[in-house]
């Protein structure tokens, strides 16, 4: 049975980049390897009201931190049986973005701590009440906040539907939500993490997410 990796991190991170090389490394040393990445764009009913709230439609909608929430949760909700296959499947499965997506930003959001109630209630309600499978790993690509902003707003207008939200317009939000993420990481969040850098060796970090 495979194991889920979330990889975590801001908008404009590398996390894309860092999961084609993970793939590469992974598939080298013998592992059969899938990824998916949240939210699930063009599949998902949930995914896609919420990247148009958050580029203005649907009134009010964006401006609700739980809102927002649930509807990237129902996403996920929505994948399970997709996940359990890819993990039947594969040895490895890796997520670009996970339940700890949720997590950081909407605590950043409301200005809560990684211990706070959001926190919990998103692991009550993903973990919890919609039985999402836990990861066995999760890795926080920490790169300078001002280098992941330059980055997503360089893509902005690179490809269909790319253009930037009022999430990663925001760099308070986004320097919060790296401080959520790496007290989550610290606390070890459902399960072990590791922090990255973008230089970290990949063959290293296959060896860590096969271990
Ligand atoms: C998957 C996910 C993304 N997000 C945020 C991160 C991004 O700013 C935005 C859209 O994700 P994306 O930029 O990776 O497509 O939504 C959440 O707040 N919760 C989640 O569960």
């Amino acid at each position: 049975m495979g194991e889920l990796i979330a990889l975590e991190g801001l908008d404009g991170a590398g996390k894309r980049t860092l999961t084609a090389k993970l793939v590469v490394e992974l598939e080298a040393a013998g592992a059969r390897v899938a990824t998916l990445a949240f939210p699930r764009y063009g599949e998902s009913i949930h995914a896609d009201i919420a990247a148009e709230a958050l580029r203005g439609q649907h009134g009010d909608l964006a401006a609700s931190v739980h809102g927002m929430a649930m509807l990237f949760a129902l996403d996920r909700a929505a994948a399970k049986s997709h996940l359990s296959r890819l993990c039947s499947d594969n040895d490895v499965v890796i997520l670009d973005r996970y339940v700890a997506s949720n997590a950081a930003y909407g605590a950043a959001r409301l200005r809560e701590n990684s211990d706070g109630p959001f926190v919990q209630w998103i692991e009550n309600l993903e973990f919890g009440r919609f039985r999402l499978p836990l990861p066995a790993r999760q890795m926080f690509l920490g790169v300078p906040v001002e280098l992941a902003q330059r980055r997503a707003a360089g893509r902005e207008g690179t490809e269909p539907g790319r253009e930037r939200d009022i999430f990663e317009r925001d760099g308070d939000l986004q320097r919060r939500t790296a401080n959520v993420y790496s007290a989550l990481a610290a606390a070890a969040w459902v399960s072990p993490w590791r922090v990255l850098t973008a230089t970290d060796p990949g063959a290293e970090l296959a060896q860590w997410i096969l271990g």
